[in-house]
């Protein structure tokens, strides 16, 4: 098996991230301060923990400034919108995330309206949703913003190629398909009631999983040669003696591998793209909030 079937997101995250210190450090020369990136975390969910640690420390590395907020899983939402509201009227911070899931005491998407728009370096505010569903400059989502542009370094042009994304949430599938269709990909979105998903699998050159179904779709769904990019992270139960178990993602890797053009592993797939992306995000609305220019020359069309 060509090791080039390989879609390696770890490494091109590292590109990623060493391109945007350059662009960065530039715009501190042009600004006279460091862009700044805000994170806020509620409750101790390990995952959750473990992502935001990772999030300051990239953007650290990145020559830009982390602002982290933490309040505790009993916190009211009153506090968190108080908090998110002193980050929208503080000029130092040109990105703000609110960390999810939240608790379920908390209305994630009254949180994430309360967000300044030119700050929601996530994508998930409303004004970000309908930018991009109407093809204007926006904020698009991390992930599949990732997943795009592996798409297009290891494919190119995706003009007119069939896509299936399978999951239709708000943070992954949804913007996935819209910036499927803005690169003239037929696009197909499949849920639970999709009927006969491994037939319009069979006949998808681009296959996006996001449904957070551990290994869901099997080998013998792909059509040979098409790109599969796995969006889930799922730890399975821990083996018998052993603490963590492993984790997959939503396709049948060992399968897949075998019959797809190119894949992307979990982990070391689409995971690390997530915060190369966000940085990307941040960095792109420090250069707005100073009105100044990004150099985007040799980057790929959509990675700045
Ligand atoms: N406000 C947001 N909340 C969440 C987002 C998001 O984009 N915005 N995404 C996820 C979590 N996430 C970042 O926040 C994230 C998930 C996974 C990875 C990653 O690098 N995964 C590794 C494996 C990690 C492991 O071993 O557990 C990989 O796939 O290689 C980074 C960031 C939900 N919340």
């Amino acid at each position: 098996m060509s090791e080039n079937k390989i879609i390696d997101g770890k490494e091109f995250a590292e590109r990623l991230r060493a391109r945007i210190g350059v662009l960065a450090g530039e715009f501190e020369a042009k600004a006279g301060r460091k862009a700044g990136l805000a994170v806020v975390l509620v409750g101790e969910d390990p995952a959750s923990q473990v992502y935001v640690s990772s999030k300051g420390k990239q953007t650290v590395a990145a020559g830009m400034n982390s602002f982290e907020h933490k309040l505790a899983a009993d916190a009211s939402e009153e506090e968190l919108l108080a908090v998110v509201a002193s980050l929208n009227a503080d000029p130092a911070v040109d990105g703000i995330l609110v960390q999810l899931p939240l608790p379920r005491h908390m209305d994630e998407q009254k949180v994430i309206a309360t967000i300044d728009p030119d700050k929601d370096v996530d994508g998930f505010h409303v004004t970000n949703a309908g930018r991009l569903a109407v093809g204007q400059a926006g904020y698009v989502p991390c992930t599949p913003l990732g997943c795009l542009m592996l798409l297009e370094d290891r494919l190119g042009d995706l003009k007119g190629l069939n896509a299936v994304v399978i999951g239709r949430s708000n943070i992954v599938g949804k913007p996935m398909a819209q910036l499927l269709l803005s690169a003239n990909c037929t696009v197909t979105i499949a849920h639970r009631h999709t009927k006969d998903l491994a037939d319009l699998v069979r006949r998808s050159d681009i296959v996006v999983a996001a449904v957070g179904v551990p290994e869901m779709v099997k080998g013998d769904w792909i059509k040979p040669g098409a790109t599969v990019i796995d969006v889930g992270i799922n730890r399975l139960p821990p083996a018998e003696g052993k603490t963590k178990g492993r984790i997959v993602g939503d396709v049948d890797y060992q399968g897949a591998v075998q019959v797809a053009g190119a894949i992307t592993p979990v982990p070391g797939g689409v995971g690390p793209m997530t915060i190369a992306v966000l940085l990307r995000n941040a960095l792109v609305a420090a250069y707005a909030h100073e009105g100044l220019t990004l150099a985007t020359a040799d980057l790929p069309e959509h990675s700045i």
